[in-house]
C-alpha cells in the first residue's frame, strides 16, 4: 500500500504505508508502482518525494514473502523506472532505510535524512545480498571500500555518517518530508528562499541551484567505480570475510558483487548481483538466518505455562537497581544497568573488593563513553559496603559467587533492608530459582536472570521463572534486559535452565571422544569448520575448567571415595569422563593458569596453542583404562555434539522448560556461539531431517548404551512418527504428547 497526495501544487508525495516498519510487500511494491506512474503522467506534478508512515521510512523487502511464492511488482524493475523517471525523485527518510529501502532510495535522484534515522543494507544478516540493485549502485556513490564495508557486514550507519559518506545529500534536524520537498522545489526550479519570484537557475538570493538535469543524479548511468588498487581491496575484503563469517556464503557472495560494480558496466553487474542472490536465495543458510531474524523477535513475545504472557502483563518501571557482588559478571551487569540509563547500587563484602569492583566498573564505562564520544553516566553509580543502601532500590540483582548456601544468606539479608514490593533476581547459571525463593518472605517477586559473561557485551538473558515467580516479576525482569539491550528469553527453572542443561550434554560428548581417541585439537577444529565461533575445549579454557570441577564437587560427582589415581569412569548410574577433573587437579584451569586443555604462552594471555603433554596425557589415560583408540571424523564430532544438543532440546520442550524451539535456538545464537546461517540446534535438526536424527541417535545409543541422553526423546520419536512437521508446528505436537501421557 502506497499513499499518493499532490501537495504544495507540484509535489506528488507518495507515503508507503505497511506498518510496522512500512516492509515492500507485495501490496507496497504495486502501490509504488502504481503512484509513480500516477506522478509521471500528471501534468501538474513536477517532482516526486517518498516517505514512510510512521516517521519510518522503509525496513527493507518484506522477509516474510521469502519463504513463500513471490508475486507482485518485482523490485528491480520497480526502482528502475524510478530511476529512469523524467520527474525528479526524492527520498526523504525517517526513522530507518534498510535494505530494499535503502536501495529504493537509492534509486530516487535526492535523499534528505533526519538527524536520527539510520540506514543500512543488512540483507547479509539475512543470508542474502541487496539484490534490488544495491550492490551496483551504492558502490558508485561512495566508492568501493566503503560500500564493501557496509555490505558486508550490514552496518547500520547514522545519518549523520550518512552525509559523510555521500550517501545522502542533506541531513534535516525537523521533518525530513518537508526538507525533501523543499529541496524537490529547489530542483525542479521554484526557488523556496521566498525572495526570488522567477524560476531560475541559480537564485542570487541563497544561491540554491535549480533546473538541474537528471543524468548525473542517476547511479545506474555512472561508470564501474574502477580504481588501480580495486583489486587488492577486494581480495583484502574476501580474506576478511571469508576468516569471519566461518562458512557464510552471503558475505562471500557480496563481495563477488561489489568488485563486479567495479569492473562491470551497471546493467552486466545487476546479471551478477542476480545470478549471486539466485544460490543465495535458494540456500538453506538464507532459510537459516531468516528463521533467526523471526525467533529473536518471538522470543520476545514470552508465555507462562499458566498463560499469562507479554501482552497481558505489565511491568513495573525500574529506576534503581541493587548490584551485590563485584565479580566479573556483577561488574558487567552494573555496566549495563547503567548505560541503560538506570541508577545502581553496588555491593561488595569488603572494602578491598569494593574498590577494585569500583576502578574496573569506572573504567568500562569511561571506554565506553570516549568509543562514543559522550560523558561516562558516573553519576548514576554509587558503591558502598551497605546493605541499608538498598531500602529505596526497585530491584535488585544478587551475583556473588555460585554457592547456593551463600546466595540464600544474601537473599535473606535483603529482605531484612529492601522495600516490601522490591525485586530480588538472581544471576545464577543454573541453580534452583525454587530453592531460593523459598529463603524469602516475597516468592512471587522472586525471578532468575541468568547473564552470560562478559556481561556488558553478551546478548543473551534467560529469565528464569521459577514455580510462584509472579508474571508481574517475569514483565519487569523481561523489560529491563530489553532496556540493557539484551535478547531475552523467558526459561523455567530446572538445573541450567536452557542452556547450561543442554550444554552438559554437549560437553559430555567431547570429552567422551577425547576419551575414544580424539584430541582437542580435532574436536575443536570440526566444530569451528562447522560454523561455531569457538571449538568447546577452548571455550572451557577461555571460561575456567574450575567453574565446572566446583559444579560436579558440589553435585556429588567427586567426592572422597573416587580413586585418585584411577578414578572411576562410571558414576550415578552412567558414564563419567574424568578427564576435565584431572586436568583441574593438576591445576590446568584455562587461560586464567597459562594451560588447560591448551597451552598459553602466560597465565591470562588468549591464544590457544596445542601442548604435547595433553597428547602424552590422554594416550596414558587411554592405556591405563585399556581403551583402544579410534579415528574418530568431523561428521561424527558434529552429529554426536549437534544431536545430543537438539535431543536435550527436545526434552526441554517435553517439560515446558522452553516456550518452543526457536526460544531454545534464540539462547544457543546470542549465549554459546552457533551458528547464525545454521539456525540454531533445533532448526538444524529440522533441516538435517528429523528422521536422519533419530537414526543417528539410535545408532549412537546403540554404541554407547551407558550414555542414557543419547536415548532418543519421545517428542523427537513422536515428530518423526506424525511425518517431521516444519519446526513451527512442533508445538501443537508437544501438546499431543502431553495429552498421551
Ligand atoms: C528474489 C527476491 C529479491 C528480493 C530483493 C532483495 C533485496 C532486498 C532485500 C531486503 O530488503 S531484506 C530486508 C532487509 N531489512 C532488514 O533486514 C531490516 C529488518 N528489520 C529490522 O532490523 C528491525 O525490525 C528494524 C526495522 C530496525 C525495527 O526494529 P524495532 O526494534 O523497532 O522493531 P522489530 O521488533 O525488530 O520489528 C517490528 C516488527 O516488524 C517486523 N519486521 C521488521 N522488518 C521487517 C521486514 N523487513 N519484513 C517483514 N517484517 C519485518 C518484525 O518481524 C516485527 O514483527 P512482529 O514481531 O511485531 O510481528
Amino acid at each position: 500500500m502506497a499513499r499518493y497526495a499532490r501537495v504544495k501544487g507540484s509535489i506528488a508525495l507518495i507515503t508507503l504505508t505497511n506498518p510496522p516498519v512500512n516492509a515492500l510487500s507485495a501490496a507496497v511494491r504495486r502501490g509504488i508502482v502504481e503512484s509513480v506512474s500516477r506522478a509521471l503522467k500528471d501534468e501538474q506534478v513536477k517532482a516526486v518525494v517518498f516517505c514512510g508512515e510512521n516517521e519510518k521510512f522503509c525496513g527493507g523487502a518484506d522477509i516474510k514473502e521469502f519463504s513463500g511464492s513471490m508475486s507482485g511488482p518485482p523490485l528491480v524493475p520497480m526502482i528502475h523506472s524510478i530511476e529512469a523517471g523524467e520527474k525528479p525523485m526524492v527520498a526523504a527518510i525517517e526513522g530507518v532505510a534498510l535494505g530494499g529501502g535503502l536501495e529504493l532510495a537509492l534509486g530516487c535522484h535526492y535523499r534528505v535524512a533526519n538527524t536520527k534515522a539510520r540506514l543500512g543494507l543488512p540483507e547479509v544478516t539475512l543470508g542474502l545480498l541487496p539484490a534490488a540493485g544495491g550492490t551496483q549502485r551504492l558502490p558508485r556513490l561512495i566508492g568501493i571500500p566503503a560500500a564493501l564495508e557496509l555490505i558486508t557486514t550490514g552496518r547500520h550507519v547514522s545519518a549523520q555518517e550518512a552525509l559523510q559518506l555521500g550517501i545522502v545529500d542533506q541531513v534535516a534536524q525537523g521533518s525530513a518530508v518537508q526538507a525533501a520537498m523543499e529541496l524537490a522545489l529547489s530542483v525542479i526550479g521554484v526557488c523556496v528562499c521566498m525572495l526570488c519570484v522567477y524560476v531560475v537557475c541559480v537564485c542570487i538570493y541563497c544561491v540554491c541551484v535549480t533546473g538541474q538535469p537528471l543524468n548525473p543524479r542517476r547511479l545506474s548511468l555512472r561508470a564501474p567505480v574502477w580504481a588501480p588498487d580495486v583489486d587488492g581491496v577486494c581480495d583484502a575484503a574476501l580474506a576478511q570475510v571469508k576468516q569471519r563469517s566461518r562458512g557464510a556464503m552471503a558475505p562471500v557472495a557480496c563481495v563477488q558483487a561489489v568488485r563486479a560494480a567495479a569492473m562491470l558496466p551497471y546493467s552486466k553487474g545487476m546479471e551478477r548481483e542476480r545470478q549471486l542472490m539466485d544460490t543465495l536465495f535458494r540456500s538453506g543458510q538464507a532459510r537459516a538466518m531468516q528463521y533467526a531474524f523471526f525467533a529473536q523477535r518471538n522470543a520476545g513475545k514470552w508465555s507462562l505455562p499458566n498463560g499469562s504472557q507479554w501482552n497481558n502483563t505489565r511491568a513495573r518501571d525500574v529506576q534503581r537497581a541493587g548490584v551485590i557482588g563485584l565479580g566479573t559478571m556483577g561488574r558487567g551487569i552494573a555496566v549495563s544497568l547503567v548505560k541503560a540509563g538506570i541508577s545502581v547500587v553496588a555491593i561488595e563484602m569488603d572494602a578491598k573488593q569494593l574498590e577494585s569492583g569500583k576502578k574496573a566498573v569506572t573504567a568500562m564505562l569511561q571506554r565506553d563513553a570516549q568509543r562514543r564520544g559522550v560523558s561516562p553516566p558516573l553519576h548514576l553509580l554509587t558503591f558502598t559496603l551497605s546493605f541499608h543502601q538498598l531500602r529505596d532500590v526497585d530491584l535488585v540483582i544478587e551475583a556473588v559467587f555460585e554457592d547456593m548456601n551463600l546466595k540464600k544468606r544474601v537473599f535473606s539479608d535483603l529482605c531484612k533492608v529492601l522495600r516490601a514490593n522490591a525485586l530480588i533476581c538472581t544471576n545464577t547459571s543454573g541453580l534452583n530459582v525454587d530453592e531460593l525463593a523459598a529463603v524469602t518472605d516475597r516468592q512471587p517477586l522472586v525471578v532468575g536472570m541468568h547473564f552470560f559473561a562478559p556481561a556488558h557485551v553478551m546478548k543473551l538473558l534467560e529469565v528464569v521463572y521459577g514455580s510462584r515467580s509472579s508474571p508481574e516479576a517475569v514483565a519487569t525482569a523481561m523489560a529491563l534486559g530489553k532496556r540493557m539491550e539484551k535478547v531475552c528469553v523467558a526459561v523455567g527453572n530446572c538445573s541450567g535452565f536452557v542452556g547450561n542443561r543442554m550444554l552438559k550434554l554437549y560437553l559430555d560428548q567431547s570429552v567422551y571422544m577425547l576419551e575414544e581417541g580424539a584430541t582437542p585439537e580435532q574436536v575443536d577444529q570440526a566444530l569451528e569448520e562447522f560454523g561455531f565461533a569457538m571449538g568447546i575445549f577452548k571455550v572451557s579454557d577461555l571460561s575456567g575448567l574450575d567453574v565446572g570441577w566446583r559444579v560436579r564437587k558440589a553435585s556429588g560427582l567427586i567426592g572422597p571415595d573416587v580413586d585418585p589415581v584411577k578414578p572411576s569412569r562410571w558414576r550415578l548410574g552412567r558414564r563419567y569422563c574424568p578427564l576435565p577433573d584431572m586436568l583441574c587437579q593438576q591445576g590446568r584451569f584455562g587461560q586464567k593458569t597459562g594451560r588447560g586443555w591448551y597451552l598459553y604462552d602466560s597465565p591470562g594471555s588468549k591464544e590457544a596453542k596445542s601442548d604435547p603433554e595433553i597428547q602424552t596425557f590422554l594416550e596414558d589415560y587411554r592405556r591405563k583404562y585399556g581403551i583402544i583408540p579410534r579415528r574418530i571424523t568431523s561428521q561424527e564430532v558434529i552429529e554426536r555434539c549437534a544431536f545430543a544438543l537438539a535431543n536435550e532440546g527436545f526434552r526441554i520442550l517435553e517439560d515446558r522448560i522452553a516456550a518452543s524451539p526457536e526460544d531454545i535456538d534464540v539462547i544457543y545464537l546470542f549465549g554459546y556461539g552457533w551458528p547464525r546461517h545454521r539456525g540454531g540446534p533445533m532448526f538444524y535438526a529440522g533441516q538435517v531431517g528429523l528422521s536422519v536424527v533419530l537414526e543417528k541417535l539410535e545408532h549412537y545409543h546403540r554404541v554407547h548404551p551407558d550414555v542414557p541422553s543419547l536415548e532418543p526423546s519421545r517428542l523427537l520419536r513422536r515428530l518423526v512418527a506424525e511425518g517431521s512437521p516444519p519446526i513451527q508446528q512442533w508445538k501443537s505436537h508437544i501438546k499431543n504428547l502431553r495429552s498421551h501421557l
